[in-house]
């Protein structure tokens, strides 16, 4: 469960004053999540989603609803954040910073069907086309200097092979890095769990908490990493095809972004197998969280080559 901020219905209609939004009708925390909380939340207009931010500060949360309203604005299928009369997008609730977003039908999925990867694929090629107009920059708070400080902090909780592993992935990427391929924003944490689907369509990606500027290819092999990803750890062809014929359909890909996937691959591994690391050597007294299994893209990372 996780609602950890309580919102009362009185604070509710008192921060509804804020929005024109009708009269207020009830309040329901949502089970899933981790870092936040959620509510729907019903009015005389209809259902929204509620988010109190537990960690992201008030300062930090314009970048990522400016982002959500430019890209529901351009046709990508998100929650779009609801202006207050004041105009912004933010509030302050309970002393935290929350905002109200459109409630999107639908639910996530542990195991797609070719069809939804091939229309997650293309929903995330619409993204990154309509995020080439987004004004706004943010660097990627999780790349490769933060793989190199994070893994001199792991070297000593890590046994020798996973050590040498993890060097040796972080130099190949560091020689083999490429900065001329095409960019622009990318949602960097486009798992699963971050997409709700109604049926075999996308109903929309959300949790943009991560998004940042950054390459195309980067983006598209940290979805498919997770989308194709079987229980053991190895890649399904068929899916990993469909997400990218569904990707392709919208924003074909040069030669050399084709190239470039599977090293994006391996740098998809890193980072995700480092955050997962750091999370359970390093748990955050006080922090919200689930630890999930750091092998996972080690394994991973030992599969794409076999
Ligand atoms: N706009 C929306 N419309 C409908 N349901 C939503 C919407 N946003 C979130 N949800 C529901 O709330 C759940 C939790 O949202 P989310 O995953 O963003 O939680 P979080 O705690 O903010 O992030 P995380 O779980 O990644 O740490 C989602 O699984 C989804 O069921
Ligand atoms: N999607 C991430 C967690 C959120 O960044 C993971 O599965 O490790």
């Amino acid at each position: 469960m996780s609602v950890y901020t309580s919102v009362s219905d009185d604070e509710m209609r008192s921060f509804l004053r804020d929005y024109h939004l009708g009269r207020f009708i009830g309040l329901q925390g949502i089970a899933q999540g981790i870092t936040n909380s959620n509510y729907f939340v019903t009015t005389t207009q209809g259902r929204y989603v509620l988010t109190v931010f537990e960690a992201m500060t008030q300062a930090e949360l314009p970048y990522f609803l400016d982002l959500t309203q430019h890209l529901s604005a351009n046709g990508v299928a998100c929650p779009a954040p609801i202006a207050r009369i004041d105009g912004r997008l933010d509030g302050t609730l309970v002393g935290k910073p929350a905002c109200l977003v459109t409630c999107l039908s639908g639910g996530d999925t542990s195991s797609p069907s070719a069809l939804q990867c091939f229309n997650t694929g293309a929903m995330l090629a619409k993204m990154h086309l309509a995020s080439t107009s987004f004004p706004l920059t943010m660097n990627n708070p999780r790349y490769t200097s933060w793989w190199h400080e994070a893994s001199s902090r792991l070297s000593p909780f890590l046994d020798a092979e996973d050590e040498r592993l993890l060097q040796a992935e972080i130099a190949f990427f560091d020689k083999n890095e490429r900065t001329d391929l095409p960019a622009g924003i990318i949602h960097a944490d486009l798992f699963r769990d971050n997409v709700l689907l109604n049926g075999e369509q996308v109903a929309g990606f959300i949790d943009f908490y991560y998004a940042c500027n950054g390459n195309f290819m980067y983006d598209l092999a940290i979805a498919v990493n997770d989308w194709a990803r079987r229980a053991d750890n190895h890649l399904d062809h068929n899916l990993q095809q469909a997400f990218m014929r569904g990707y392709e359909s919208i924003r074909p890909l040069t030669a050399a972004e084709r190239d470039y996937f599977p090293i994006a691959q391996r740098a998809a591994c890193i980072r995700f197998w480092v955050s997962r690391l750091l999370d359970y050597h390093f748990p955050q007294v006080g922090e919200i969280t689930f630890i999930k299994d750091p092998n996972v893209f080690r394994d991973l990372l030992l599969n794409l080559s076999t």
